[in-house]
């Protein structure tokens, strides 16, 4: 039986679905609907198991990776840097299978279900085989799962929500981000302390387990949650065609530059955890783990999303009108710092001293500000530029970003991995050849900005904002 709220009584002509009896058009409420909680929790528990894991990656790779003849054999720091970052570039991929399964075939939920499943089975071939094989599969497993469920759980968030309570949207999306970060933040902290105590077994076998807890959650809410049915071949001609491939092909430089942030934002779980690892980690008497230092960002987040919300924002713009495509230049501009802060670490590493670790979180805190204005902005911006009928496909090639940054690192590290293991950019020229690359990017964006013509997209109505200047930009 669909659910009903207690409060109000869904409106007897709301459709259902005929074979499963699901809800497939919002309820009409004007309260929170009832499958919120079991997203939300669901996104914190997934978010655990796959920050929890993540931390770890680099970490796992260059220590306690088991040979074909059962012993430790590690791999270099350059193909670690490599494999961590072909993994997040393929996790960053499927989002796009993810979109047109669900848009195409299955609906939301089942595909968030059925990958969710394929997902858990990942988690356990990294618990349970430590060679290369184990991780190889896991990783597949995980990349594939984790990636293609992102922008259907997003956009299944936007469908409980009908015209009368779609002035909630904001909040929940803000609760999303903070389960997203909490989730991040506990499991960050918690899974290198349990590699370094217990091994690879617990420390990947407890991001599964609160993987299994995800998809259990996340099945627990399938008679309360609103499911739109997927809208078969049509959505193809959307994507390609008319007003979604206009949509696209506006926002691909856009995006093209932003995958340069991802590029560097994402070495915090690989070239900064290897650099933590030669730095002073002692805080308050306390030696931290070098992976745990990546809490710093999910912990940071927690603090600038609201101060960026409402002071830094509001204070800003008295004296700069703030747009869209104005923060995330400037945040552009700010991630050159933090990677210039990691650059000079490196050079005092080089010089024989071994830094506070006080310097890595303080370059933290400048790139997760960045985070703030390029990442969230951006989330915010792909959706108000996507048609309504291709959301969730304008999201996930927003999220083709995160891969491409993904590919640049991963690439640069190939390129510059000698035979014998060294690198072609040592030290600190390493840190600088990134920070040159986004500060182009960050150069040419101005004039992307400056150029863009938008188009925005509200809910149920279609504003046609082709803009002045920068307009919606
Ligand atoms: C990159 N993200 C978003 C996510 O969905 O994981 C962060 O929250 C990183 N702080």
């Amino acid at each position: 039986m669909p659910y009903t709220p207690p409060s109000e009584t869904p409106d007897s002509n709301t459709p259902l679905d005929d074979q499963q009896g699901w809800q497939t058009t919002p309820y009409p409420i004007t309260t929170m609907p009832p499958g919120i909680p079991y997203i939300v929790g669901n996104e914190a528990a997934e978010r655990f198991s796959f920050y929890g894991m993540k931390a770890i990656l680099t970490v796992f790779m260059t220590q306690y990776l088991i040979g074909s003849g059962g012993s430790v054999d590690p791999m270099s720091d350059n193909d670690a840097k490599f494999w961590v970052h072909t993994f997040v570039m393929a996790a960053y991929f499927t989002p796009l299978l993810g979109a047109f399964l669900a848009d195409w075939l299955f609906g939301k939920y089942k595909t968030i279900l059925y990958l969710s499943v394929l997902y858990c089975f990942g988690h356990l071939a990294l618990a349970l085989d430590e060679t290369r094989m184990g991780l190889a599969i896991g990783l597949s497993l995980i990349a594939l799962g984790t990636g293609a469920i992102k922008p259907c759980v997003s956009a299944h968030v936007g469908d409980q929500f009908g015209t009368k309570n779609s002035h909630l949207l904001s909040k929940v999306f803000g609760w999303f981000y903070v389960a997203i970060n909490l989730g991040a933040f506990a499991s960050t902290v918690l899974t290198p302390w349990l590699l370094d105590r217990f091994g690879p077994q617990i420390a990947f076998g407890v991001p599964g387990v609160l993987m299994a807890i995800a998809t259990l959650l996340f099945w627990m809410g399938r008679n309360k949650f609103v499911h739109i049915p997927p809208r078969g071949p049509q959505v193809f001609r959307d994507a390609f065609t008319g007003e979604g491939g206009r949509a696209l092909l506006r926002l691909a430089p856009i995006y093209v530059l932003v995958a340069v942030f991802w590029s560097l934002f994402d070495q915090t779980a690989s070239a900064w955890v290897l650099q933590a690892e030669n730095m002073d980690r002692t805080v308050m008497g306390v030696e931290l783990l070098s992976s745990q230092i990546q809490a710093a960002n999910p912990f940071l987040i927690l603090i600038l999303v609201p101060l960026f919300s409402y002071a830094v924002y509001p204070a800003i713009s008295k004296v700069f009108p703030l747009t869209p495509l104005r923060k995330i230049t400037i945040g552009m501009f700010v991630t050159v710092f933090a990677f210039s802060i990691s650059a000079l670490i490196e050079t005092s590493i080089q010089n024989g001293g071994t830094p506070s670790i006080s310097w890595q979180v303080l370059a933290y805190v400048l790139l997760t500000a960045a985070e703030v204005m390029v990442s969230i902005t951006c989330l915010e911006f792909s959706y108000t530029q996507a048609p309504n009928s291709m959301k969730s496909i304008v999201m996930s090639f927003y999220m083709l970003s995160v891969s491409l940054g993904n590919f640049i690192t991963a690439g640069v590290n190939a390129i510059i991995s000698n035979a014998d293991g060294t690198s072609k950019l040592p030290g600190a020229s390493y840190y600088w050849f990134f920070t040159g690359l986004m500060l182009v990017a960050a150069v040419i964006f101005i004039a992307v900005a400056v150029t863009y013509r938008g188009k925005q997209y509200i809910q149920e109505s279609e504003v046609e904002a082709e803009s002045e200047a920068e307009g919606t930009a």
